[in-house]
């Protein structure tokens, strides 16, 4: 039987942004960055109330296909419960198309706002941990950015293909633990790239000795995430993604390429235009400034912890 959600009940969820792929770990491999999107939703008599502020305010939505709002209305379906009217309000700091996982943040701030709503009816109504994985894998599409939205730290995701490759996937993570030297530092192009594009830049097939190269190097990303961060240079190489990407992102390719000669490890940050560099020490100034100088953000951001509910 569904819940019917009492008229004023109110849950605030803060959710991290995301980096996926970290060079190798094309569509397995995300770090969960801190720089947060935060959601609060009130339950209401009836209707949709909805304001936005901060990052995609004017191009977003402000009705029902608003992104936040209908995964809020997938969790409280998940968690079997309803509410008559919803107001919502997005406090929005992530950059929109940008490589910063922002559309799954959304999804993992909506599930986990209507989770937190059902928990607060009843805890055995509360979606588990595995459970907002799946949903917000299945419904973003992208589980390495899902995935790091919801645990934090680094984290590994994987899927099981039940019959059809269209058919139902199965999606799973774990968090890893990032070694307490590693520092992120994104470099954010005022450009937008829409993932959907650049994706449909990458080929069927590749070369098997490509495919080994980056099975290869994920698995020492691991190692130099967790344990070895002076691996990360080789850690963070890539054959899969990156360089069928480079045409449609010029300048990114360019600042992967200037940091990389100045040795420290830089890769694209998702589908890009993001760059993200993974030192052991803060990257020298006259890099930073010459960076700014054309436009670009320079954020040197923590490695966050997962969505958190109140
Ligand atoms: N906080 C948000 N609220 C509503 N829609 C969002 C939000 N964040 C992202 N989106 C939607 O997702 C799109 C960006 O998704 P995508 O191209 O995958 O880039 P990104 O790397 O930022 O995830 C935006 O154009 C917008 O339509
Ligand atoms: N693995 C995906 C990740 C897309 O991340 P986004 O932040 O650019 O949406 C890909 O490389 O396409």
């Amino acid at each position: 039987m569904t819940a019917t959600l009492p008229t004023g009940l109110s849950a605030r969820a803060r959710v991290p942004a995301s980096s996926a792929n970290l060079g190798p770990g094309f569509d397995c491999l995300g770090m969960a960055l801190g720089l947060y999107d935060e959601i609060v939703v009130t339950v209401a008599a009836s209707g949709l109330d909805i304001r936005v502020e901060g990052e995609g305010a004017d191009d977003v939505p402000w009705g029902p296909s608003h992104l936040v709002v209908r995964a809020i209305e997938r969790g409280l379906e998940s968690a079997g419960v309803w509410a008559d009217g919803l107001s919502v309000v997005c406090r929005n700091s992530i950059p929109h198309s940008r490589g910063l996982g922002s559309s799954a943040s959304a999804v993992v701030g909506g599930l986990a706002a209507a989770n937190a709503l059902a928990a607060k009816v009843s805890a055995d109504l509360e979606l588990s941990t595995a459970q907002m994985v799946q949903l917000a894998s299945e419904f973003e599409g992208h589980p390495d950015n899902a995935s790091a939205s919801v645990l934090g730290g680094a984290v590994v995701s994987w899927s099981q293909e039940a019959g059809p490759p269209e058919g139902p996937r199965t999606f799973a993570a774990t968090r890893l633990e990032v070694h307490p030297d590693v520092r992120a530092t994104v470099f954010i192009p005022r450009e937008r790239s829409s993932t959907v594009h650049t994706r449909g830049l990458l080929p069927e097939l590749v070369p098997h000795r490509d495919a080994a190269f980056n099975a290869g190097r994920t698995g020492l990303a691991v190692v130099a995430l967790t344990s070895h961060p002076e691996l990360l240079m080789a850690a963070t190489e890539d054959r899969l993604h990156q360089p069928y990407r480079a045409s449609a992102l010029p300048l990114t390719t360019r600042w992967v390429r200037s940091i990389r000669s100045r040795g420290y490890a830089a890769t694209v940050s998702g589908a890009g235009p993001t760059v993200l560099a993974l030192s052991t020490e803060p990257l020298p100034h006259d890099l930073i400034e010459s960076a700014r100088d054309e436009g670009i953000t320079v954020l040197e951001l923590d490695v966050a912890e997962g969505v958190v509910v109140d």
